[in-house]
């Protein structure tokens, strides 16, 4: 770096001048004197109306994408039209980066849920094994526990790419990246080329943007057939993943207490797993060895979640063994089913389980591990889909022994209205405690919980704000509870 244009273009083969670059940008709110800047048709605006703009903030050049026969203005700086240029961003930038995803072991990690903790718990991995691992997702991204807040799970072609060239200046090893089904339809990721790609499962989510289930399914899928990844990875526990197994012999499964004798590819499976207060402990068999492991980890999704951070270490070759004596020391996602408490406490977990599906497998994970009482705490946002509060406290009250309604963001309702909302679902309503403080509901809880029971505290996670009418407060569960247990996670 810098890259002259010329040389950026030939890779495409298209003729330029050569003319110095010290960045590309998509947006013009990020322009700098000297930028390559790609004007693109968006869902919101035209890109392409900003070209004038451009060239007033010093623009060196501009691409536009021309496949629908868009006539420029006239610019005294090179205006060069590109077809099809939203599915060559991710192309560009990773030559003007110097293809970094070539220079570390990338993992792709795809499916509606499970992404966040699946590449958290990669990176969590390879640095337990003496590497350096990185992250790009919802949480933020950045090396492993140093995450910087990013807007979208997965960014813009070129940022993607320019995050990975750090990574290398960083010397990480192994890259763990979320893809949403927005990044894949949106050529986000288009030349990205992934040791590794996973994908975790598929049920009901954006359906605004994809409108039809399969077309949702479909947009998952190319995580497989863009760049051709080194290895697949597929859950066979998920029924959409099944269909695809069929045209991917040679994809890598993993499974919970089934087999898939049809199968030829590789296979990591579980079975015998016992959940207890600590978390999971599982026996593997697999095309690489068969072991026993533990993890500090709650609930069935994270057997499944760990079983694809596994297939994903040891597709990138590291060692069976190793892998199963550390996986003891991994680390709970923040705000994801993240425990609190020491063995003479009760246990304390914080997630962000905030709709009546996300609430109902929270609660059932920790019934798994529950040999005492389950106790529940949790509210509803205000100004947000009504319909949800007494669904969610109808579940709540089917799988927890002492409810608890809360406050979590009431924004510009009232509290009291939204807790009556909740408790309109509720068949035994005069059982329920309520305290709209979010500490003072814990403390109400931990007074009568023993060691053995789980209190969850659901919907916030890792928020670290309570919003009271337009006014955020700092207020964060996972502090309180450290606080009032007087313990570190
Ligand atoms: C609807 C959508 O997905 N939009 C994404 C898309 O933006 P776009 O290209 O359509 O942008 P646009 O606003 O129409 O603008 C068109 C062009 O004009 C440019 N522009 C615009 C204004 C200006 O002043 N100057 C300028 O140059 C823009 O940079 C853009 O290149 O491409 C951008 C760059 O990659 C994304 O940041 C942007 O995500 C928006 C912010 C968004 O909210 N996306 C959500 C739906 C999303 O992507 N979510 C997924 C999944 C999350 C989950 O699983 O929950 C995610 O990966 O985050
Ligand atoms: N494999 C899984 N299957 C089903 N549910 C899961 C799985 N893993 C996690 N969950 C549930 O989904 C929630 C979100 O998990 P996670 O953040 O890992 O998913 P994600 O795919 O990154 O979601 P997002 O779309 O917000 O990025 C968790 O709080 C948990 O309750
Ligand atoms: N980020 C999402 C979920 C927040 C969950 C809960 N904490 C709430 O405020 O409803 C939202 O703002 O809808
Ligand atoms: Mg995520």
């Amino acid at each position: 770096m810098p890259l002259a244009l010329d040389k950026l273009l030939a890779g495409l083969n298209i003729p330029a001048p050569a003319i110095e670059l010290c960045d590309i940008q998509l947006d013009t709110r990020l322009l700098k004197p000297g930028s390559l800047f790609l004007a693109l048709k968006g869902h919101a605006v035209d890109g392409r109306l900003f070209m004038q703009q451009a060239e007033q903030q010093g623009a060196a050049a501009i691409l536009f994408d021309n496949t629908d026969g868009f006539e420029p203005p006239a610019l005294n700086i090179p205006c060069i039209a590109v077809s099809g240029l939203a599915e060559k961003v991710s192309e560009l930038a990773g030559l003007f980066y110097e293809t970094p995803a070539q220079k570390l072991a990338l993992v792709g990690v795809t499916g509606t849920n499970g992404k966040s903790t699946c590449t958290q718990l990669i990176a969590n991995w390879a640095e337990l094994l003496g590497q350096r691992g990185g992250v790009l997702g919802t949480l933020g991204n950045g090396l492993f526990g140093q995450l910087r807040a990013t807007e979208n799970t997965t960014g813009s072609a070129i940022s993607i790419q320019q995050e990975l060239a750090r990574f290398v200046a960083e010397n990480v090893d192994v890259a763990a990246m979320e893809v949403s089904s927005h990044g894949l339809v949106q050529h986000r990721v288009s030349a990205l080329q992934f040791a590794a790609a996973v994908f975790t499962n598929l049920s009901r989510d954006h359906l605004d943007y994809h409108h039809t289930m399969e077309a949702y399914a479909d947009a998952k899928r190319q995580i497989f057939k863009q760049a051709t990844p080194e290895h697949c990875i597929l859950n066979a526990d998920d029924a959409t993943a099944c269909t695809w197994l069929k045209d991917m012999p040679q994809a890598v499964i993993y499974a919970i207490d089934q087999r898939l004798p049809n199968h030829p590819g590789p296979f990591v499976y579980a079975s015998d797993v016992k959940y207890h207060p600590q978390g999971i402990t599982i026996s593997i068999h697999s095309s690489w060895g068969d072991g026993v492991l533990s993890a500090p980890l709650l609930g069935k999704f994270n057997v499944s979640n760990l079983l694809a951070a596994l297939a994903v270490m040891l597709v990138l070759q590291y060692d069976f063994e190793t892998l199963c004596q550390t996986a003891s020391r991994l680390q709970p996602v923040t705000g994801r089913m993240e425990c609190f408490g020491n063995q003479d406490q009760p246990l304390v977990v914080v997630d962000y389980a905030h709709t009546p599906d996300g609430l109902e497998k929270a609660l059932q994970a920790a019934r798994q591990h529950c040999h005492g009482r389950l106790f529940c705490l949790f509210g509803c946002g205000g100004d947000r889909d009504k319909g949800k509060r007494p669904q969610m406290a109808a579940i709540a009250e089917q799988w927890a022994d002492t409810l608890i309604l809360t406050d979590d963001n009431p924004r510009t309702e009232d509290p009291a209205a939204i807790i009556a909302d909740m408790c309109a679902g509720l068949q035994k309503p005069e059982r329920v405690h309520i305290e709209h403080s979010r500490t003072e509901a814990l403390r109400l809880a931990l007074a009568q919980a023993v060691p053995g029971d789980i209190i969850l505290l659901a919907g916030k996670g890792h928020e670290d704000y309570q919003i009271i009418g337009k006014e955020k407060h700092h207020y964060s569960d996972r502090e309180t509870v450290m606080q009032l247990l007087g313990v570190m996670p």
